[in-house]
């Protein structure tokens, strides 16, 4: 059973990312620090999924996809990309 849905989740980190303290919120404090700090987190994250789809099993594998896919969605708060325009290119 999902916590949230893709959707759900960019729909508050967008409220984060507005209105979030980032003393206290990720999301909130890996806005202010940028798209190139984002970037390097979204390559990190890439490479682990890389290692655990290799070397470990499909629950830590699909973590790693977990962690990627909220990074992706940090990058797009940051740039102002919605769920749509992403939508428009698959
Ligand atoms: N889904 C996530 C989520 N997935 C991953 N992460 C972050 O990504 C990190 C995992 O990356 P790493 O394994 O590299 O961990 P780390 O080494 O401690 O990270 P760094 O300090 O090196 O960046 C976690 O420690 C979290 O900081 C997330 N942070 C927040 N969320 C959700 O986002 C929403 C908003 O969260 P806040 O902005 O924190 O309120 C909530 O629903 C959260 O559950």
């Amino acid at each position: 059973m999902a916590n949230k849905t893709f959707e759900e989740l960019f729909d508050e980190l967008r409220h984060k990312a507005a209105e979030g303290d980032p003393s206290t919120s990720r999301t909130a404090e890996l806005v202010a620090s940028g798209v190139h700090t984002i970037g390097k987190k979204v390559v990190e994250e890439a490479a682990e999924v890389w290692m655990a789809a290799e070397h470990e099993g499909a629950d830590r594998t699909a973590e790693e996809i977990s962690q990627l896919l909220y990074h992706l969605q940090v990058m797009m708060v940051a740039r102002g990309i919605s769920l749509d325009d992403v939508y428009a290119h698959l």
